[in-house]
């Protein structure tokens, strides 16, 4: 029998509540538990720091896929909880000036919002706070974000930058973990565009300024039919500010849950589009590692756009952990769409992009993720999950067929050297059986199967080839609930305002050289 270690003591959750749990470690992993019921329990793989605060000797964080912040009565019993930490070699044990409080054992609910109609809003920066007094010590100074050296070199700026006066707020269409996502219309031509609003100080705290530099150089340098592309980069003291292709269509899984599962032909051609997207940036060393329908938005044609490169690594070389090059061991992604080496915490390289597109088209032919498959429908817990995902084992329902089947296993191979290479990818049956022409597909000439419903004028509104003219006439002959008809009426029934900035939000003149980069527009911004 292992060895097993429990402490009692306080957690905090996120809105500062305090709750009394029983913490146990051992070999196996970490298990949180209130009474008899288990809070959360972690596998020990899945653990990845205890991080000790600097100003408060009694108070700890652990990290794994989500942080759980704790209080105890004493230090010494942190001191404690370290050593066993330590000698179970658990992770690593990180020393922060103070903690944050970001627990995730509560799941957040959403208000309920009055339904309201979109009503454009000037974009209304006024409430910055001043810079916040600079410290003592820089932790950013280690955040450099270094182009590999296949990367290619990001065009020169257009000489036009912008400003949040030059856009209006038409609608919110999303939340992602940092930030706001709007509509908005650049007010000097009435071109619509999608605007994604990041604070500096959230970037900065959750240690994402070298994942949002390389989002930003992807966005910046590469060009596909199926990837979103960016126009304008631009700031302001506490926020930054990304212009990009408006996703008429919204996201994939929108449409997803709408109708359960896609037929096979619509659920290969989604998949080509992505596979050709994956095969271009793995050419340039990049890897994706996000898959999920979420971040698969559609264009006014029922396109692909591939979106949120926040997770993409650049500079990976290795095809997968056994060939030589550059791999990455950062545990990212989407539960359900992890690989089992990113599970197991192992190097892994571009094979976990193969992986997710094996996990993908499951998920668009059975309407559930694979390792949630044949659970009555139910939600399996992260550890299960996990557990599964390690064995690797995917059950079928009899509706996939048996190309579908193959190509799936093929890609989920347990062992990342065994996966196809995404070029290699191509050449599978299933996709000539669903009429997959690659020259045609690279050059967006296959109609996709789905056709959008999506107004005329909107898709003029979007490509810019709307005539000039007053406002109130643009509002007249395009519709703000049109160009919004396939987003969640959660987020478009919201007012389209910012979060208001609080002097929490400021940063200190020093925190605020390294965004300089966020000030771009693409070449090609006001191209007709
Ligand atoms: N270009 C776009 N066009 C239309 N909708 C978009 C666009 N970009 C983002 N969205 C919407 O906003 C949501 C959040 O955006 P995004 O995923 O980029 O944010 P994020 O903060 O990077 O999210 P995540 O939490 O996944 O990291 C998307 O899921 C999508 O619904």
């Amino acid at each position: 029998m292992d060895e097993t270690y429990k402490f009692q003591l306080t957690k905090v959750n996120k809105y500062g509540k305090k709750q009394t749990r029983t913490l146990i470690m051992s070999k196996q992993g970490i298990v949180n538990s209130a009474g008899m019921s288990t809070k959360w329990e972690k596998p020990r793989e899945l653990v990845h720091a205890l991080h000790l605060s600097k100003a408060d000797p009694k108070s700890f964080m652990i990290s794994t896929f989500d942080n759980y912040n704790f209080e105890t009565d004493s230090a010494e019993q942190v001191q404690q909880i370290t050593e066993t930490f330590k000698l179970l070699k658990m992770g690593e044990v990180i020393y922060d000036d103070e903690l944050k409080i970001n627990d995730d054992e509560d799941n957040v609910v959403q208000p309920q919002l009055p339904p309201q109609k979109p009503n454009p809003t000037k974009l209304d920066v006024n409430d910055e706070p001043e810079y916040a007094p600079a410290t003592q010590s820089n932790p950013l100074a280690s955040f450099r974000f270094e182009r590999p050296p296949k990367f290619p070199q990001p065009p020169p700026s257009h000489d036009k930058l912008m400003k949040p006066q030059n856009f209006e707020l038409v609608a919110s269409i999303g939340r992602g973990s940092f930030g706001q996502v709007f509509l908005v219309r650049r007010v000097d031509d009435n071109r619509f565009f999608a605007m994604k609003v990041l604070k500096k100080r959230a970037v900065i705290d959750r240690k994402q300024l070298v994942h949002l530099r390389a989002e930003h150089t992807i966005l910046q340098s590469m060009k596909h039919p199926y990837m979103v592309k960016l126009y304008h980069s631009f700031q302001t003291r506490t926020r930054l500010f990304f212009i990009m292709d408006f996703a008429i269509g919204g996201e994939m899984f929108h449409h997803l849950k709408k109708v359960g599962h896609f037929p096979e032909n619509l659920a290969v051609f989604y998949l080509a589009e992505v596979v050709l997207a994956f095969e271009y940036l793995h050419e340039f060393d990049v890897v994706f590692r996000d898959t999920k329908p979420e971040n698969l938005l559609l264009d006014a044609y029922g396109h692909v756009m591939l979106t949120d490169f926040g997770l993409a690594k650049c500079g990976v070389s290795a095809d997968s952990t056994q060939s030589s090059g550059l791999s990455t061991t950062t545990f990212c992604g989407t539960p359900d769409y992890l690989s089992a080496e990113v599970v197991a915490g192992v190097p892994h390289g571009k094979s976990v992009d193969v992986w997710s597109i094996g996990a993908l088209l499951f998920e668009m032919l059975v309407g559930q993720a694979p390792f949630s498959y044949g659970n009555g429908g139910g939600q399996v817990n992260r550890a299960e999950l996990y557990r599964r995902i390690l064995r690797g084992v995917v059950t079928f329902p009899p509706t996939v067929s048996d190309e579908a089947r193959d190509l799936i296993q093929k890609c989920m191979a347990r062992r990342p050297k065994d996966r196809p290479l995404m070029k290699d990818l191509k050449n599978h049956p299933l996709f000539k059986t669903n009429k997959i022409v690659w020259e045609k597909m690279v050059k967006r000439e296959l109609a996709p199967p789905h056709k959008m419903k999506v107004d005329e004028a909107c898709i003029k509104a979007i490509e810019g080839k709307l005539v000039n003219g007053p406002v109130d006439n643009i509002y007249k002959y395009v519709l703000p609930d049109n160009l919004v008809a396939h987003f969640d009426p959660r987020f478009t029934q919201e007012p389209p305002t910012l979060a208001a900035s609080t002097p929490q939000d400021g940063v200190t003149a020093d925190e605020d050289r390294h965004f300089r980069e966020f000030n771009w527009t693409a070449p090609y911004a006001f191209d007709k």
